[in-house]
């Protein structure tokens, strides 16, 4: 089982995922959570550009691809392949809205990725609105970062919602307690 959590910053993703881990663990499986960019050299020089400065678009997206092509091999299907459900926080679907609000198109980022990133059996696009989601980052004690610019998440947030008509791809509105949010989530994978 792969599941991955998708959404503008400060929606609630990393307390989501380690809730619905917690419900996985109660039922006795083997869980791995991780999130993008990652904590390797790639996703660290990504994590340090939101503060510093960004890098050019081009560049920017070159390491988001490299930093997932290592978390893929190293740690995403191996633990597929041993059987263990695995929850993501952020994976391709954050490409497709925070690089194509710099510019690429996002349809060409999602064929991009597909060709070597497996697709999850369950994306959940948490969504709040801008202000609210900026709001919880300074409620949480953190200054909003470049990545967090009012104008740019209002386009990744529309990217996220344009993928709401998928099959595998559930919407949760996160303007609700987090127990409901919880709730939600377990309700559309049970
Ligand atoms: N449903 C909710 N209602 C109110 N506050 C919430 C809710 N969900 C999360 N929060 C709070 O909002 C803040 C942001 O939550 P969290 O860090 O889980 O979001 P995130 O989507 O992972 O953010 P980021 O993308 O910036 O890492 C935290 O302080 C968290 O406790
Ligand atoms: C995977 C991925 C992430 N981003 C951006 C989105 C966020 O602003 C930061 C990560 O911060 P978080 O608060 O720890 O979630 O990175 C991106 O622009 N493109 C991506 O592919």
């Amino acid at each position: 089982m792969f599941i991955v959590l998708e959404g503008i910053d400060g929606t609630g993703k990393s307390t989501q995922v380690q809730l619905l881990a917690d419900w996985f663990r109660s039922q006795g499986r083997e869980v791995v959570t991780s999130r993008e960019p990652t904590d390797q050299p790639w996703g660290k020089k990504l994590r340090e550009s939101a503060a510093t400065g960004r890098l050019s678009p081009e560049d920017e997206l070159e390491y988001f691809l490299k930093d997932r092509k290592q978390h893929i091999d190293e740690l995403i299907r191996p633990a597929l392949d041993a059987g263990k459900v695995v929850i993501l926080d952020r994976y391709y679907f954050s490409t497709m809205a925070y690089q194509g609000s710099r510019g690429f198109n996002p349809r060409e980022i999602r064929a991009k990725n597909e060709a070597f990133a497996p697709r999850p059996d369950h994306l959940f696009i948490l969504d709040l609105d801008v202000d609210a989601a900026r709001e919880r980052i300074g409620a949480r004690g953190d200054t909003t970062n470049e990545f967090e610019k009012r104008d740019s998440l209002a386009k990744c947030r529309e990217i996220f919602l344009g993928l709401a008509e998928e099959p595998f791809v559930h919407v949760i509105d996160t303007n609700r307690p987090i127990a409901e949010v919880q709730a939600s989530l377990r309700e559309a994978l049970q």
